[in-house]
This record gives structure tokens, sequence and C-alpha cells, in this order.
């Protein structure tokens, strides 16, 4: 199928497909399936990192449509992102390369910062302290991070380099020292999490926000199941009827028209088809109010192991 992705635009010019196909969870055995139906389907941006522990089966889904001549490599925008293991500056470029390796690319599209804080370096992605709960922080800090994710721009490694979990102040820090902007922001943003005061300080800064989570992530263990969940709260589902449409489109579609890029995981080949099935109806103003008023401050992905980092990013708004 011929894809027809509306792109937004960063900052230095270049483009990212507004849809793209995320991957956490999605396990292997199962991606490489989710990514060659995706690509199949129209999908034209897949969303990775290294701690999915996945990257090798999502590349293996990536090479057999570029093999099978449906995609060529210059079609397919790919995003991988920096693990809080690796931020000391020796270890950005490395790491990258695994990453590389496992995806069979020559290069990213985009590369981000996975996360503000650092954890300490080693072969563990989560090394866990004492106490069973908060990770072993390390005092890396992402701006000298963001040098050396300078760096494999430079080396032709990365097209774009970007942020993902970012505050506002910690996204100023990086544009102080900046030789290259980031381009992108990509963090939490649903219907219970709209993140307001971020998403305009991005919007001022032209960094374009990422839509993370945009379904409300219901397979989360601590998504409490006898609490509303987002897919089925009754407010939502007040809206669909009227498109003709399933309350995960809506949403989906709620982040394109905010102006967010926007990355739904599915391993499920019709959901895979239908949450891409987004741009042919529009929500008007009301439907916008509505699903604005569902706001409830929910995050989902706060990386608890991360509580009490000082560069955690979330534990009071900035
Ligand atoms: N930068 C960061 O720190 C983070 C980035 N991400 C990225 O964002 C992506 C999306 O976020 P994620 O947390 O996965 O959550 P999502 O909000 O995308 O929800 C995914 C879940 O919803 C289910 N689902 C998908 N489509 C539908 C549908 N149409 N109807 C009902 N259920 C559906 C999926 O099930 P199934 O697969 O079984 O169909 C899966 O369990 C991630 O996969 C990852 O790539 C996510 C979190 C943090
Ligand atoms: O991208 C991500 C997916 O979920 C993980 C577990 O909560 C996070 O650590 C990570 O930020």
């Amino acid at each position: 199928m011929a894809s027809k992705i509306p792109n937004a635009i960063f900052s230095n010019g270049n483009s990212i497909p507004m849809i793209g196909l995320g991957t956490w969870n999605s396990p292997p055995g199962v991606v490489a399936q989710a990514v060659k139906d995706a690509i199949d389907i129209g999908y034209r941006h897949i969303d990775c990192a290294h701690v999915y522990q996945n990257e090798h089966e999502v590349g293996d889904g990536i090479a057999a449509k570029i093999q099978d001549g449906t995609i060529k490599r210059e079609d397919v925008f790919v995003t991988s992102k920096l693990w809080n293991t690796f931020h000391r500056p020796d270890l950005v470029e490395g790491a990258l390369k695994v990453t590389l390796k496992n995806l069979k690319l020559a290069y990213l599209d985009l590369y981000l910062i996975h996360w503000p804080v650092a954890y300490k370096e080693g072969d563990d992605l989560f090394p866990m302290g004492p106490d069973g709960k908060t990770f072993i922080f390390s005092d890396a800090d992402y701006v000298d991070t963001w040098k050396e994710m300078e760096k494999l721009v430079d080396a032709g490694l990365v097209k774009n380099i970007g942020l993902s979990n970012f505050n506002s102040k910690q996204i100023q820090r990086v544009l102080d020292v900046a030789r290259i902007k980031p381009v992108c922001n990509q963090i939490e943003s649903h219907a219970y999490l709209h993140q307001a005061k971020l998403t305009a300080f991005c919007t001022e800064k032209g960094i374009i926000v990422t839509a993370y989570s945009p379904l409300g992530s219901p397979a989360r263990p601590w998504v409490k199941k006898d609490d509303i969940v987002l897919l089925h709260d009754p407010e939502l589902k007040k809206i669909p009827d009227k498109h003709g449409k399933e309350p995960a489109q809506i949403l989906i579609r709620y982040q394109i028209q905010l102006g967010h890029v926007v990355i739904p995981k599915s391993v499920t080949k019709s959901r895979i088809a239908s949450n891409f099935d987004v741009f042919g109806f529009e929500l008007d103003a009301d439907d916008m109010k509505q699903l604005a008023a569902l706001e409830r401050n929910e995050r989902i992905c706060p990386e608890f192991g991360a509580f009490g980092h000082p560069h955690h990013p979330f534990e009071k708004e900035e």
C-alpha cells in the first residue's frame, strides 16, 4: 500500500512521519512480524530503544521489508534511544553502534537521550540498589552526553538528535550548550496527562513533541484494572460513535490534532491497521474540548526506580 502519512517538520528542516509504531513490550518472536505488518499497512516510522531488548528482531522486520522491495532504507524513519547506563561520554558512540548493529542499519533517523537520569555504567540495564526499589545512579550529566550526541550527527551515524522525558529546565540547559539543537522531546502524552506547560515550552522553542503511551499504555501492571482505564473511559466512549471510529483511533487522532507525532504500540495486526486509519476524519472543537477535559495528571511512566535522582524530570512540574 502506498504511504500517505503527513509529516512534522523539525527545526532543522528534516521531517518525521506523524505516526509511528511503538515497540516497547513487543516480544521477541512477535515483534518482527508486527514491524513487517506495519510496513505493509503503510507505517514509515518505527520507534525503538536499546532498553526494549528487541532491536535485533525489529531490525529483522525492517530488513525483510527492504529485502522484499516494499521499502528502501530511506523510506522508513527509525528512532532509537540511548539508555541511562550509557550516558558517560566515552560510552555514547559504542551504545549507538550496538543499536545500529542490532537494527542492521548504517544510520538512525533519530537518536534520543531516553531519560535525563544516568544509572551506574555496566552490563546491567537496571542496576538495582540495596533497597530493591531505586537504581544505582551515575553522576554523568546529560549536558556532557549531549555533546557526544552531536558528534554522532557529525559522523553521519544519526540524522537527527533529540530528548525524551526532559522537563523544561533540562531542555533549556541543553539548549544553552547545544551546537546542534534537539529536534524533539518524546514524552508521555494522552488524554489523562497533557503536560500542557511542557508542551507549550517545547513549541515555543521549536521542539516537536512526540507522544508516547497515547492509549494510556493499558498493559502496564500498575495501570489499575479496577479504576477507569483511558481506553474504557465512559466520557471517551461518547466520541467514537459520532465518527464511526474506535476509542483508540480517537486518542491517536487527538495527539495528531494537538500537533504531536504519535507512536501507538501494538503487535496485533488488526490494531496496527486500525491505529493507522486516523487520517480520514477530523475531531471537531467540541471533541477536542471533551478530550482535554479528561485531564487527571495521571502519569503512567514516571520511571519509579529513578525517584530521588537529582535529574529526575517529573518529581515536580517544570
Ligand atoms: N520514551 C519513553 O520513555 C517511552 C517511550 N514509549 C514508546 O511509546 C510507545 C507506545 O507507548 P506504550 O507505553 O507502549 O503504550 P500505548 O498507549 O501505545 O498502548 C499499547 C497497548 O495498547 C494495546 N493496544 C494497541 N492498539 C490498541 C487498540 N486499537 N485497541 C485496544 N488496545 C490497543 C496494545 O496491545 P497489543 O500490542 O497486544 O495489541 C498494548 O498493550 C512504546 O511502545 C514505545 O515505543 C513508551 C513509554 C516510554
Ligand atoms: O520507554 C520506556 C518504556 O517503558 C519502560 C518501563 O516503564 C521505561 O523505562 C522506558 O522509558
